[in-house]
């Protein structure tokens, strides 16, 4: 697995030591509100696993699964949900957490999507950022990374379901995707 990437773009250390000061940052923002935490499947689970054992204030966890990318490496621009939540966001301070947002069209149906059900307010966390891959505009609330307009894998990041299980965010070499 490891020898299909090019580069490694953020190191496994890299991320644990964002993560802590993400879940700083939170854990401040969040203290005694109960917030509702959105992990957007499957991409944010290593994200999620790790940051909220650093977030020090009680919170509730759900899970809503979203596709639009299938196995393809666009968006399909058509965001289907896969898996509803269990929970009401009804006047509920409500954090999404993303692994990456790109084009932005993901996190842009699901925050109107909470709003139109009435959370009380709507923030994103997203691990890494691609600005240059935007298509609608969307600004997360908090982001670990920039990254540039690569595809990139790893840490819950996938390429036809692969490589999610990397410690570490990277490029992949063209040749695996080139086939
Ligand atoms: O900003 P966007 O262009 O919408 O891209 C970001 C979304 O794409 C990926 O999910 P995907 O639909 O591939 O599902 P997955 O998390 O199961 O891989 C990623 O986890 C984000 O949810
Ligand atoms: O660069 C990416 N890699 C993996 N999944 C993605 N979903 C949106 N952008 C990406």
């Amino acid at each position: 697995m490891r020898e299909d990437i090019k580069e490694v773009l953020i190191s496994e250390e890299q991320i644990q030591e964002k993560v802590k000061e993400l879940g700083k940052a939170l854990t401040e923002e969040y203290d005694d509100k109960f917030p509702l935490v959105i992990g957007v499947l499957k991409g944010s689970l290593p994200f999620m696993a790790d940051l909220i054992k650093n977030i020090d204030t009680h919170i509730e966890l759900d899970l809503m699964d979203v596709s639009s990318y299938g196995n393809d490496m666009v968006s399909s621009g058509e965001v289907k949900i896969v898996k509803d939540l269990n929970t009401s966001v009804e006047g509920r301070d409500v954090l999404i957490l993303e692994d990456i947002i790109d084009s932005g069209l993901t996190l842009s149906y699901l925050v109107n999507l909470l709003q139109y059900r009435k959370a009380k307010s709507v923030k994103v966390v997203t691990l890494l950022d691609k600005p240059e891959g935007r298509k609608v505009d969307l600004v997360p609330d908090l982001a670990g990374f920039v990254v540039p307009d690569e595809f990139v894998v790893g840490y819950g990041l996938d390429y036809a379901e692969k490589y999610r299980n990397l410690p570490y965010v990277g490029i992949l070499k063209p040749e695996v995707y080139q086939g």
